[in-house]
């Protein structure tokens, strides 16, 4: 059994542990033979493979980022693309079938070409947002979370120094998880998430009654938040290479906006790729490894279409389409038991 592996979609810390989980446990338990596919779906669609013998996987699960490289290249596009070209491919290499570690996007992509084509494709959730349907968490979420609340932790201080408002901008697209769980962590005087739109009214009392109280404000915000009153997240860094709006600045509209309006000096922070870098924490090792090792068994099982899954502290198998046609968004409930502690 030869398997080719991919990472695909923005990189978060584990992704190299799942390699090192997968290939260990092949070639281990079913005396497999691992490849992988360079820059995501582009190493499939050009070609691009590199052996991935036991070695090459020493010491991989706490090193941040991915050995094989991601990109956001769609497999259906360009000349090896589609899923005729991509089986010739896969024949002329002898590679049995495709481990494609990423989140809505590349999950969505392999799903089609299993229906579409019928390749052989497992998945592996991948999300540093924590925004995929169908697994309770996803590896690298943790990890981003230490990061922020370390940056929120350190935030704090300055700005108490100073009595400050500081307006910390974290990741976190179309859900607010990373934003709400730093903020819990970090003790946030407000969270605002995608989610729940908030007026700058709403904000400013907040920051006001923070102030009032004798406290510096510590607001914490997810990339992806609206006022009530805006269309659209804010965005003014043009498109990605999907041809999604780049987000990332919302931060530095709502610091000025504060001032402006309750008189409070106000600094912003966008905290961005910083929280993707580096090593992952313990809990994301643990769970990128085992979810590594269990799509090497979802292979051998030829569980084409599936992608494993975090349930509860079990590891287990969803069909990729029920995983990706919903959205992980943070429960009303969640944020209200937030809410209690804001201002
Ligand atoms: N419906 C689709 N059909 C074919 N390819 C798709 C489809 N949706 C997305 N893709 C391809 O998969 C790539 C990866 O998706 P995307 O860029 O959203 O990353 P992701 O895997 O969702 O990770 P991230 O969490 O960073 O968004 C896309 O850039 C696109 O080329
Ligand atoms: O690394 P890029 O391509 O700028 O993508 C950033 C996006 O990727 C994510 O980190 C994960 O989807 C989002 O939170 C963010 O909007
Ligand atoms: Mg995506």
């Amino acid at each position: 059994m030869k398997i080719g592996i991919l990472t695909s979609g923005g990189d978060c810390p584990g992704l190299n542990a799942v390699i090192r989980g997968a290939v260990l446990r092949g070639v281990i338990s079913h005396e497999a033979e691992f490849v992988g596919f360079r820059w995501g779906w582009r190493g499939v669609v050009q070609g691009d493979i590199v052996p991935l013998p036991r070695q090459e996987v020493r010491g991989l699960s706490r090193q941040g980022g991915t050995i094989l490289h991601s990109s956001r290249t769609n497999p259906f596009e360009g000349e090896g693309g589609g899923p005729e070209n991509i089986q010739r491919m896969l024949d002329e290499n002898g590679i049995d079938a495709i481990i494609a570690i990423g989140g809505e996007g590349t999950l969505t992509a392999a799903r089609r070409l299993v229906d579409e084509g019928g390749i052989n494709v497992v998945g592996v959730p991948k999300t540093i947002d924590n925004d995929l349907a169908a697994t309770d968490y996803s590896f690298g979420f943790d990890t981003a979370v230490e990061i922020a609340t370390e940056a929120i932790d350190r935030l704090r201080t300055t700005a108490d120094s100073h009595g400050r408002c500081m307006v910390v901008e974290v990741m976190g697209r179309h859900v607010g998880w990373i934003a709400l769980h730093s903020g819990m962590a970090g003790g946030a005087h407000a969270i605002l998430i995608p989610e729940q739109p908030m007026s700058i009214d709403e904000i400013c009392h907040y920051v006001e009654s923070v102030r009032d109280r004798g406290r510096a404000p510590v607001i914490v915000v997810a990339e992806g938040f609206k006022l009530t009153d805006m269309e659209a997240e804010h965005s003014h860094k043009g498109l990605d290479a999907f041809n999604r709006p780049r987000l990332g600045g919302i931060a530095e509209l709502l610091a000025p906006m504060i001032e402006a309006r309750t008189g409070i000096e106000s600094r912003d922070t966008v905290l961005g790729h910083i929280q993707r870098g580096g090593a992952p924490s313990a809990y994301d090792r643990v769970l990128a490894t085992r979810l590594g090792m269990a799509a090497v068994d979802a292979v051998k099982d030829q569980a084409w279409g599936e992608m494993v899954t975090l349930r509860g502290t079990d590891i287990a198998r969803v069909s990729i389409r029920e995983a990706t046609g919903n959205l992980n968004t943070v429960p009303q409930s969640r944020y209200d038991e937030a809410r209690v502690l804001f201002g």
